[in-house]
C-alpha cells in the first residue's frame, strides 16, 4: 500500500527564517535600525509561555529586536489596552502580538481593535480581516498563511480543487477559508453544526482541520490522494504514565495509506506559524520605512 509524503513544516519553517534573517540584514543597513516585535503575554498559561519564548528566540536568531511585555494575570483591560497604545505611538516597534486567549475580565475585541493595523503583523483587527476580504494589502494571520505556503510549495497552483476547513475561528478557520478562496479553490467550511462532516470531509481534494480535538478525522473519511493540513495541537497523555505528547486533529497513522500528503504534528504547521510571523514583522518594518520589501518571502 502507498504512503502519504509527510510535509516537513519545520524544514519549511526554517528555509522561510532564513529568507527572512538575509532581509533583515538588508533592512538594517538601509535604515541603521532592526525591525521590532513586540510580544505580550497577560497571565501565565504554560502553554502561553513556550509560544512566546519560542517566539522571542526565533525574533532574535532572525536579527530583529524582540520586546516582551509580561503582565499579571489580573491585569485590567484599561491598563493593557494603555500598553497598546504605546506600542502603538513607538517607532521602534513594528509588529505587536497580543497573546491569545486573554483572561476573562479583558475584551478581546477591544484589545484586538486598538492595535494599529499597520502593525497588527497577527492580521486579526477588523481592518486587516476586511482587506483579506475585499483583496486588499494588508497583514494576514500567520497560522492560515502558513499552511497556504505548504500548500502551494506542494500542490502548485490550487485552482478548481476542492478544499474543506474544518473549524471557523477568526484566528484560523475563517482566514483559511479565504486564502483559499484567494486560490480559487472551491471552499467549503465545516463547524461542530456541521451534518455528516465524515462525507463533507470525503469530497476534499484539501483537507485543513482546526478544530481541537485530538483525532477527530478519521483516516477512513479521506477521500484517497488528498493533501491534508493538520493545525491543531492537542495535549494528551503519552504511554509513559506522567508523560504528555501532542497530537493533532487527524488521526495521522491512519491518514497515512490514504492520504498524499500530510503534515505532522509537531513540526508541520506549528514552526510555520512562527516563522510568518516573522515574515510579516520584516514586511511591516519595510512599508513604515518606505523601503521595498525583499522577494520571495
Ligand atoms: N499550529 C498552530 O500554529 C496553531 C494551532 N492552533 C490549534 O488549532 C486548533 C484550532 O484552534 P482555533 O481555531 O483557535 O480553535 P477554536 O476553539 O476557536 O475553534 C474550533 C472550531 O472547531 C469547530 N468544532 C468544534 N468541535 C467540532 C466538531 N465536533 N466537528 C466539527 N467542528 C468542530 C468549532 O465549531 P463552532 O464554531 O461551531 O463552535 C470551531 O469553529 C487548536 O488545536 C489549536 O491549538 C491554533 C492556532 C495556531
Ligand atoms: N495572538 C496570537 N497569535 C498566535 O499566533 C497564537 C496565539 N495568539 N495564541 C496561541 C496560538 C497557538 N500558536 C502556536 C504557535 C507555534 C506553535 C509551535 O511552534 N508548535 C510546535 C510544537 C511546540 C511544542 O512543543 O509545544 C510544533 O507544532 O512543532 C504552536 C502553536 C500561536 N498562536
Amino acid at each position: 500500500m502507498s504512503t502519504a509524503a509527510i510535509i516537513d513544516g519545520a524544514g519549511f519553517a526554517a528555509g522561510l527564517r532564513a529568507r527572512v534573517a538575509e532581509g533583515v540584514a538588508a533592512f538594517r543597513e538601509r535604515t541603521g535600525r532592526a525591525p521590532g516585535l513586540a510580544v505580550v503575554l497577560v497571565g501565565e498559561d504554560p502553554a502561553s509561555q513556550v509560544y512566546v519564548r519560542n517566539k522571542g528566540r526565533a525574533t532574535a536568531e532572525a536579527g530583529m529586536v524582540s520586546i516582551e511585555h509580561k503582565l499579571p494575570a489580573e491585569t485590567s483591560q484599561a491598563d493593557l489596552l494603555a500598553l497598546v497604545r504605546e506600542l502603538n505611538a513607538d517607532p521602534s516597534v513594528d509588529g505587536i502580538l497580543v497573546q491569545l486567549p486573554l483572561p476573562a475580565q479583558i475584551n478581546e475585541n477591544a484589545v484586538i481593535a486598538t492595535i494599529d493595523p499597520d502593525k497588527d503583523v497577527d492580521g486579526f483587527n477588523p481592518v486587516n480581516v476586511g482587506r483579506l476580504a475585499s483583496g486588499l494589502h494588508g497583514f494576514v494571520p500567520c497560522t492560515p498563511l502558513g499552511c497556504i505556503m505548504l500548500l502551494k510549495d506542494r500542490l502548485g497552483d490550487l485552482s478548481g480543487l476542492d478544499a474543506v476547513v474544518v473549524g471557523r475561528s477568526n484566528i484560523v478557520g475563517k482566514p483559511m477559508a479565504q486564502l483559499l478562496l484567494k486560490e480559487n479553490c472551491t471552499v467549503t467550511i465545516a463547524h461542530s453544526r456541521t451534518r455528516d462532516l465524515p462525507a463533507i470531509v470525503g469530497r476534499a481534494d484539501i483537507v485543513v482541520a482546526a478544530v481541537g480535538r485530538p483525532r477527530m478525522i478519521r483516516g477512513d473519511w479521506l477521500k484517497p490522494g488528498a493533501t491534508v493540513i493538520d493545525v491543531g495541537i492537542n495535549r494528551v497523555p503519552a504511554d509513559e504514565p506522567g508523560k504528555t505528547r501532542l497530537v493533532g486533529d487527524v488521526a495521522f497513522d491512519e491518514a497515512l495509506p490514504v492520504a498524499a500528503a500530510i503534515t505532522p504534528v509537531p513540526k508541520g504547521v506549528g514552526p510555520m506559524t512562527i516563522a510568518v510571523l516573522l515574515r510579516n514583522t520584516l514586511v511591516s518594518a519595510c512599508r513604515r520605512e518606505r523601503v521595498p520589501v525583499p522577494e520571495g518571502l
